[in-house]
C-alpha cells in the first residue's frame, strides 16, 4: 500500500451549493422528488456522487491511486437541482459513456422516488469530441429547392405492408404534387413485403422521373435502421443509388449505432434524418426520465440533420416544448451545425398556417395521413399540402387561398383546422 493519505468520501463531499461551476463543466439539470425521509440536499448529494465516482457507502482510497473525478451538486431550487461534471470524467466523443454518467443508475436509485434529466449545458471541451451535424437546414438549399419555405416530407400510409411498388408509386405521386422528401416510415426496413434493397432502387427511380417532370429536386429519406453493420452496409447502398440522404430511428439504434452511421454518412455526403421513435418512454412523463430537449441535444452531437421535435400540440402526438426545443436546435453551441427540426404527426393542410406561426418555416412539416387520406388522394393531398404552405408564405388565409386552390378546399372541407389525436 503506497503512504497516500486515506481519505473518505462521504455523501456530503458532493455537495457544494456555492460551487460556481467552471465554463469547462457539464452542467445538468434535473428535476428530482427525494425519497421518503431525505432531504432535497442528500438526495442532490446521492445523485452527484452515483452519476460520477460515488456509491452508497463512505469509501476509503488512497489518494495516490485517485484522480479525482466527483461531481457537484452545486445548485438547488424547490425540486430543481444542478450538478457540474468535470470533463475529465468522460470519454471524449463517447455518447454512450455520458449516458452512462448523467441517465444512468441514477434514475432507478432508491435515494429518489423520480428523477428527470432536463437540460444540459455542454461545454466545448465535450462538445469538440462529436462532428455535429453534416449539412442541418442548409439541406433545404443545397440538396432541395426548397427556397425559404419549410421542407415537405411524406410517409407512404398504412405505415407497413404496401408493396415495393405500391410505395413507390405512392411517393412518385406525392413528389408530383409537390413535397420534397418521400420518407419510410419507422418500423418499415427491410421485409419480405417491401425489402430494403428493392424500395430503395425503385423509390430512387420514382424520384428521378418526379424531378424530371417537376424541376425540382426531391429525394427519399430510406430507412436503414438495422443492427450497425448492416445498418453501414445500407448506407453504402444509398450511397451507390444515388440517394441524398438515409433515415434512421436513433432511440431505437441506439446512440453508437448513430455515431457509427455519422461516420460513414461524412464519406458519401448522405444526411441523416432523425426518427425519435420511442422517445415518449423517457420523456413523456414530466417528473421522470430524460427530457426530449436533452435528447435532442444528443442528437445534434452525434451530428443529425434533422430530427422530429413535435408540433408545438397540434398534431396527434403528446409533444412538449417544441418551440424551446427547437431553438435551442438552432441556436449556437460551439460552433456545432444547427440541426432542421422535423414537425410530423396527425398534420394536415389545415394547420399549417398554425404550425408555421408557431415554429416558423425553418423546419421539415411532415404528413402522412394528412396527404394520404385526402378525398382525391396522394397526388392532391400533396398539392393541397403545398398550397397549404404557399399561403402562408405569402400571407394570405387558407381559406381565401383555398377559393382558387381546389385541392386546398377539399382539404379544409373534410379536416378543418382542427388537429386529431
Ligand atoms: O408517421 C408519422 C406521422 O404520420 P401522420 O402524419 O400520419 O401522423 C411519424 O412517425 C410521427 O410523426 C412520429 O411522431 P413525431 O414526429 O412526434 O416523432
Ligand atoms: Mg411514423
Amino acid at each position: 500500500m503506497s503512504d497516500g493519505i486515506m481519505t473518505g468520501i462521504e455523501y456530503d463531499d458532493f455537495l457544494d451549493l456555492g460551487y460556481e461551476p467552471a465554463g469547462t463543466e457539464l452542467v445538468c439539470e434535473f428535476t428530482i422528488e427525494p425519497a421518503a425521509g431525505m432531504s432535497m440536499e442528500a438526495a442532490a448529494s446521492r445523485v452527484a456522487s452515483e452519476s460520477s465516482n460515488g456509491t452508497w457507502a463512505a469509501l476509503h482510497v488512497d489518494e495516490d491511486e485517485l484522480t479525482e473525478l466527483g461531481a457537484v451538486a452545486c445548485g438547488i431550487d424547490g425540486r430543481t437541482v444542478t450538478v457540474a461534471y468535470p470533463t475529465a470524467l468522460f470519454e471524449a466523443g463517447s455518447m454512450p459513456q455520458i449516458l452512462s454518467c448523467i441517465a444512468g443508475n441514477i434514475l432507478g436509485m432508491k435515494a429518489v422516488d423520480s428523477i428527470r434529466l432536463e437540460d444540459c449545458d455542454w461545454p466545448e471541451s465535450i462538445t469538440s469530441g462529436f462532428p455535429g451535424p453534416q449539412f442541418g437546414p442548409s439541406v433545404a438549399r443545397e440538396k432541395l429547392d426548397a427556397g425559404e419555405r419549410p421542407v415537405l416530407a411524406t410517409v407512404p400510409k398504412p405505415k407497413v405492408g404496401l408493396s415495393t411498388d405500391a410505395h413507390a408509386r405512392i411517393g412518385e405521386e406525392a413528389w408530383r404534387g409537390g413535397v420534397d422528401l418521400l420518407k419510410d416510415d419507422e418500423n418499415l426496413t427491410d421485409q419480405a413485403f417491401n425489402p430494403f434493397a428493392d424500395r430503395l432502387a425503385e423509390s430512387l427511380a420514382a424520384r428521378d422521373r418526379a424531378q424530371e417532370e417537376t424541376g425540382e429536386r426531391k429525394d427519399y429519406l430510406v430507412n436503414v435502421t438495422a443492427e450497425t453493420t448492416e445498418m453501414l452496409e445500407r448506407v453504402d447502398l444509398v450511397a451507390e443509388h444515388g440517394g441524398g440522404f438515409v433515415m434512421v430511428d436513433v432511440i431505437t439504434c441506439g446512440w453508437a449505432a448513430v455515431q457509427s452511421v455519422r461516420e460513414r454518412c461524412e464519406d458519401h455526403g448522405l444526411a441523416i434524418h432523425a426518427h425519435r421513435a420511442m422517445h415518449a418512454a423517457f420523456d413523456r412523463l414530466d417528473h421522470h426520465g430524460v427530457s426530449m430537449r436533452v435528447i435532442a441535444q444528443i442528437a445534434r452531437l452525434c451530428g443529425v440533420d434533422h430530427i422530429h421535435t413535435g408540433t408545438a400540440g397540434l398534431g396527434k402526438l403528446a409533444n412538449e416544448d417544441t418551440p424551446g426545443i427547437n431553438e435551442w436546435l438552432t441556436s449556437d453551441c460551439h460552433g456545432l451545425r444547427p440541426v432542421l427540426p422535423v414537425a410530423s404527426g396527425g398534420l394536415h393542410p389545415g394547420v399549417v398556417d398554425q404550425l408555421i406561426d408557431a415554429l416558423g418555416t425553418d423546419i421539415i412539416v411532415q404528413a402522412g395521413g394528412g396527404i394520404h387520406g385526402h378525398p382525391d388522394g396522394t397526388h392532391a393531398g400533396a398539392k393541397a399540402l403545398r398550397q397549404s404552405v404557399e399561403a402562408s408564405m405569402a400571407g394570405t388565409d387558407l381559406e381565401t387561398y383555398a377559393d382558387d386552390h381546389a385541392e386546398l378546399a377539399t382539404a379544409l372541407e373534410k379536416w378543418g383546422a382542427e388537429t386529431p389525436r
